[in-house]
């Protein structure tokens, strides 16, 4: 039986090791294909895609001040102002107030191109020279194809704050070149800006300039103290980032791959970066992977469970129709020999004695005729239960055979033996009932004491001989040996 117990044991461990390495492994493949197309998606599609998006911002986020620039440039009062000589500077002063207050912007100015004067909105700021390297924007924009153009530069007028300047060109009707008029706007508006992606997206977004020097960055700190190439991880595709228009790359950083998608933005010669690094763009992906995990465990469990409830079931079975005789429930003659056995053994050790009763029906065959088997087997069930109840608890009572029973009683002399045996003659003929049937059922027993040594085959020849002297002597009685 301990072999089967053992098999039973295997086949659990089997079953289990069959569902952990499956779950494992659909679970695992799984991963890895959603992890291949999710990262196919951030590099082909997501990150192009948010870096579009950013683009689009931007140009929206100046056309505003494009638009107001323009309108500057072709206002009658300014070009009058300008034309007639620039009397009266307040004037100019009062006009920049007015745009900065209706179009809420951080800067307005007016530069000529006749008196180098620079005019903002608190009064004349300075005069621009051509040597002086700050005012080469000024200079060079007369030159300029466009009628604009936006320059990222320190604002003298507002504590060499990095400012983004929209330039415009200012000309009388006859198309004479008379300076520049435009607007700052704050390079912080960038900065919120690309917060908001921040929190949209979660990925990082900044601007780094052609030189790589970081212009805009959530992490104000960053702004004009890092370049990316000396920024560990980025700066081995600072080279790519930096000579290209648009692409996609990919390098190490700390916590494994970062996806980069790259973008010259021209309005600003600024290059935009996007980053996403592999870890937490597969966040989702891990966490469902390790969900299916306790999923597939919660699963692999149960059914282990109930794998093991159904096979201990199934072996107690087994072990009961080996070891038990199907119409009395007794042991039946392979249990008993085992049991006889232990049961010998153990009077061996502990120097007891043991006594062995064998016990036949009385003329049974003719019950069966006369009454029908059924009747037979009524009987035989409740012989077994009598002697069931008679039984002490480390007696064995099993069919042998038949209508024949042994009794192996434990502890037991033979004169008590022998009591119990005509206990048990006396319920037979007093308590057994066939219908129909008026005579009593009687048994007949040999009563033997177990003697060391003694083998199973000896004892119940010995029982046997004396069974059939009892049937000799007339049936209904006990014969116990000398
Ligand atoms: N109903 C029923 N009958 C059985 C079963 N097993 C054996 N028998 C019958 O039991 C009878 C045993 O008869 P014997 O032991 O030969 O003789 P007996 O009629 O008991 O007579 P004595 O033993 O001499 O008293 C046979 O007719 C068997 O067919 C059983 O499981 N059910």
């Amino acid at each position: 039986m301990r072999l089967s117990i053992n098999s039973g044991n295997r086949l659990i461990l089997t079953l289990g090791a069959i569902l952990v390495a499956g779950f494992l492994a659909v679970n695992l493949y799984s991963l890895r294909v959603s992890s291949d197309a999710l990262r196919e998606l951030l590099v082909r599609n997501t990150l192009p895609l948010t870096s579009n998006n950013i683009y689009s911002d931007i140009q929206e986020s100046l056309l505003r001040p494009i638009y107001i620039a323009s309108l500057m440039a072709h206002d009658t009062f300014l070009i009058d102002w300008m034309t007639s000589g620039e009397q009266d500077p307040e004037q100019v002063q009062r006009y920049l107030q007015a745009i900065q207050q209706r179009y809420d912007v951080f800067s307005a100015f007016v530069v000529s191109d006749l008196s180098h004067r620079y005019y903002h909105f608190d009064g004349i700021l300075k005069t621009v020279t051509p040597t002086s390297l700050k005012d080469q924007w000024f200079f060079s924009m007369r030159s300029h194809p466009s009628a604009y153009r936006v320059d990222i530069d320190t604002n003298e007028a507002a504590k060499h704050r990095l400012t983004i300047f929209i330039n415009h060109k200012i000309q009388d009707q006859d198309g004479r070149y008379l300076g520049i008029t435009g607007l700052g706007l704050e390079v912080a508006t960038m900065s919120s800006l690309i917060a908001s992606y921040k929190e949209r997206y979660d990925r990082d977004i900044f601007f780094v300039n052609r030189l790589g020097l970081v212009q805009s960055h959530v992490e104000e700190a960053l702004i004009g103290t890092v370049n990316i190439y000396q920024r560990e991880g980025i700066r081995a595709v600072a080279e790519q980032i930096l000579s290209g228009e648009e692409g996609s790359l990919r390098y190490s950083g700390e916590q494994g791959p970062v996806f980069v998608r790259y973008r010259y933005i021209p309005e600003l010669d600024w290059v935009l970066i996007v980053e996403q690094p592999e870890h937490s763009a597969l966040a989702s992906l891990r966490t469902a992977f390790y969900r299916n995990l306790a999923v597939g465990a919660g699963i692999t469990l149960i059914v282990l469970l109930i794998s093991a409830v159904s096979v201990r079931r199934f072996q107690r079975r087994l072990e009961r129709l080996a070891t038990t005789d199907k119409l009395s429930g007794l042991h039946n003659r392979q249990n008993f020999e085992t049991l006889y056995k232990q049961a010998t053994a153990h009077a061996e050790r502990q120097q007891r004695p043991l006594s062995l009763l064998m016990f036949d029906i009385d003329r049974f065959k003719h019950i069966n005729d006369q009454h029908g088997h059924l009747a037979g087997d009524r009987v035989i069930e409740q012989i077994a239960s009598i002697a069931q109840a008679r039984r002490r608890g480390t007696d064995v009572v099993a069919r042998w055979g038949g209508d024949e029973f042994v009794m192996l009683l434990s502890d037991c002399p033979i004169t008590e033996a022998e009591r119990l045996a005509e206990g048990l003659c006396r319920d037979a003929r007093e308590s057994i009932e066939v219908p129909n049937c008026n005579r009593p059922v009687t048994l007949s027993i040999g009563v033997v004491p177990y003697q060391q040594g003694d083998s199973l085959d000896e004892l119940l020849a010995h029982a046997d001989t004396l069974l059939y002297q009892a049937k000799a002597a007339g049936r209904d009685q006990v014969v116990a040996a000398a």
